[in-house]
C-alpha cells in the first residue's frame, strides 16, 4: 500500500525519512537519492525528540526494491511535492535560504523541524528578517493562501518575547474563534522548546477570575474579546505590548463588527510597539487605509495576477436551479468522499437546508454554520480535522485561514456575493485556498445558475486565471478530474 507511506525531509534537504504514518514508524532514514529515489546510508532521527534516534537496517531497505517503488511515486508522482515547488521561482514557496540563515533561535529550529518543516517559503523568507530587524519595524504582508504566513508571525511573536518576564508581551487578534484556536496551537507547537513561553486565549467562555494576573506572553484571541481584557477588565497592560498581530488584516480593518474593535484595540498600543498585518487579499481601499494606520510600514505585496494558485485547479457547472446543484454536488460526492471537502453556501439557511437534504439522501456531512455555539464550531472543526467527519458543509465562517491539510476539493454551492449582489473576489480566493494547502494539488468547484454564469467571468478576469467547464453528471469525466 504505497499510499501509507510519506517521505519527509529535513535540514538541505537530501536528507529524508520514510514514515509510515499509519503507525508512525520510521521505517527508513538517510540521504536520499532523487535520481534513483533512494535512501542511503545512516542518520539520527531529527524528529519530536532528538534522543529519539532510529539506527534501522536502513541500507537493506534502501536497497529493497519496494522502496525504491514507494519513493519514486511519491517524489515523482506525489501531489505534495513541496521539495520541488520549493526550488521553483515562480513559486510562493520557493526559497534560497534555509531557516538556519534567518537567525532563528536554536529552539525555534527545533520546533520548525519537529514540524516537518525543511525551508522557509518565499514569505517567510522575505517577511523573518523584516519582522526580526532591530529597532522593530513594521510590515503590512500579502501571500496566497496556505503558503505559510500564520508560521511566519507567530516565528515573530515567539522570537519577541521575553520568557522570562510573566506578563503579556504580544497581541494576535484573529477574525474568527476558530482561527484563533488555531493559530495558538500553531504557536505551543512551535514554541515547545522554548521554555517559559505560554499563550492565552482571549475567547468568549474563556474569562479568567477578577483580578488575576495573566502571565502568557503570548495573547491570542477575537477583538472584542481582546478589548474587554485590555480595558474592561484591565488583564492585560498594553503598555507592555510589543507585538501585535492583526491576522486577515483586509476582514479585520474592514468587516463591521471587527473592524471598530480591532482599530481600537490598535490605537491604544504604545507607539513603540511593532505592527504586524497579514493577509492573502487587500482590496485596493484596505491596502489604502492599512497604509494610513501602521506607521511606516515595510510592505510585501502581490500583483491580483499572483493571487490564484497553479495547484488549486478551477472548475465550474452550470446548473439550471437549486436542485440541479444539489443533483450536481450528490454526483460530486461519490468522488469527494475519497478525500475531505468542504461545501460553502452563501446563508445558513441554505447550508443547514443543504446538510439536511444529504442526510435524508444517506450522505454523511458535517454542518458548520455561526449559528452553532462557538464551543461546538471548534469541536466540529476538530473531527474534521481528524479525519472523523469527511464532508463539512459551511458557511463564510470557515472560508479564511482554516487549515486541513487533507482538504483536497472545496464546492461553492453559491458563488460569494456582496450585500450588493457583486462578486466578492477576496471571499472567493479565501475558500478555495482551504484546499491546496502548502503545494499540495487541490480542486474547486463551482455549481452556478445559469443566472450567474457571467460572475465566473467576473472572477476570471478579476485573477486573470481561468475556471474551467465541467459537467458533474459525466462521472468518467469526474473520474479523470479527480485523477
Ligand atoms: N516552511 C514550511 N514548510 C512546510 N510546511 C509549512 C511551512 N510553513 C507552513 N507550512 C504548513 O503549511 C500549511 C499552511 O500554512 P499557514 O496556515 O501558515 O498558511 P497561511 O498562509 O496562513 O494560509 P491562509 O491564507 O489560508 O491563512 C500549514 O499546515 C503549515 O503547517
Amino acid at each position: 500500500m504505497a499510499a501509507k507511506f510519506l517521505p519527509r525531509f529535513w535540514r538541505s534537504g537530501s536528507q529524508a525519512e520514510l514514515l509510515d504514518f499509519q503507525n508512525n514508524n520510521v521505517v527508513a532514514e538517510g540521504k536520499l537519492d532523487f535520481e534513483h529515489g533512494t535512501l542511503k546510508g545512516k542518520s539520527g532521527r531529527y524528529g519530536d525528540d532528538e534522543e529519539d534516534v532510529r539506527r534501522g537496517h536502513i541500507e537493506d531497505l534502501a536497497n529493497h526494491s519496494l522502496l525504491n517503488k514507494l519513493l519514486r511515486r511519491t517524489l515523482v508522482d506525489s501531489p505534495h511535492n513541496v521539495e520541488v515547488l520549493q526550488r521553483d521561482p515562480t513559486s510562493p514557496l520557493f526559497s534560497v535560504k534555509s531557516f538556519e540563515e534567518l537567525h532563528l533561535k536554536n529552539e525555534l529550529l527545533r520546533g520548525i523541524y519537529a514540524m516537518g518543516f525543511n525551508r522557509p517559503s518565499k514569505i517567510q523568507e522575505n517577511a523573518l528578517p523584516m519582522m526580526l530587524a532591530d529597532p522593530p519595524q513594521n510590515l503590512i504582508a500579502q501571500s496566497q493562501s496556505g503558503t505559510g504566513k500564520t508560521a511566519a508571525f507567530v516565528l515573530a511573536m515567539l522570537s519577541r518575547v521575553d520568557a522570562n518576564k510573566k506578563y503579556p508581551q504580544c497581541i494576535c487578534l484573529s477574525p474568527t474563534f476558530e482561527l484563533a484556536l488555531q493559530t495558538g496551537k500553531v504557536v505551543e507547537e512551535m514554541g515547545k522548546f522554548c521554555a517559559g513561553i505560554e499563550v492565552i486565549y482571549a475567547l468568549r467562555g474563556n474569562r479568567p477570575g477578577k483580578g488575576s494576573r495573566l502571565e502568557a506572553q503570548i495573547v491570542i484571541g477575537t477583538p472584542g474579546t481582546v478589548l474587554d481584557w485590555c480595558f474592561k477588565l484591565r488583564l492585560i497592560t498594553v503598555e507592555n505590548i510589543s507585538v501585535f498581530v492583526l491576522d486577515e488584516a483586509d476582514v479585520m480593518i474592514n468587516v463591521q463588527g471587527h473592524s471598530d474593535h480591532s482599530v481600537r484595540v490598535k490605537r491604544s498600543m504604545p507607539k513603540s510597539c511593532q505592527m504586524l498585518l497579514f493577509s492573502a487579499t487587500f482590496e485596493d481601499s484596505v491596502w489604502a487605509f492599512a497604509e494610513r494606520i501602521v506607521p511606516d510600514p515595510n510592505i510585501i505585496k502581490l500583483k491580483k495576477e499572483e493571487l490564484t494558485l497553479k495547484n488549486i485547479q478551477q472548475f465550474y457547472d452550470q446548473c439550471e436551479n437549486k436542485e440541479q446543484k444539489y443533483s450536481a454536488l450528490c454526483n460530486l460526492y461519490g468522488v469527494i468522499t475519497i478525500a475531505q471537502a468542504i461545501v460553502f453556501c452563501q446563508t445558513r439557511k441554505i447550508a443547514s437546508w443543504l446538510s439536511q437534504k444529504l442526510s435524508d439522501d444517506g450522505h454523511q456531512v458535517a454542518l458548520l454554520s455561526g449559528e452553532l455555539p462557538v464551543y461546538d464550531r471548534a469541536d466540529m472543526i476538530q473531527r474534521f480535522r481528524e479525519g472523523r467527519e469527511k464532508v463539512l458543509v459551511t458557511t463564510n465562517v470557515c472560508a479564511r485561514g482554516i487549515d486541513v491539510e487533507q482538504v483536497s476539493i472545496v464546492v461553492n454551492f453559491d458563488l460569494p456575493v456582496n450585500v450588493d449582489g457583486s462578486v466578492d473576489f477576496e471571499t472567493y480566493l479565501h475558500r478555495i485556498g482551504r484546499t491546496g494547502r502548502f503545494g499540495k494539488k487541490g480542486i474547486a468547484v463551482s455549481l452556478i445558475e445559469n443566472f450567474f454564469v457571467y460572475m465566473l467571468k467576473e472572477i476570471e478576469d478579476h485573477f486573470n486565471t481561468k475556471i474551467t467547464k465541467l459537467n458533474s453528471m459525466d462521472m468518467d469525466e469526474m473520474g479523470k478530474i479527480w485523477k
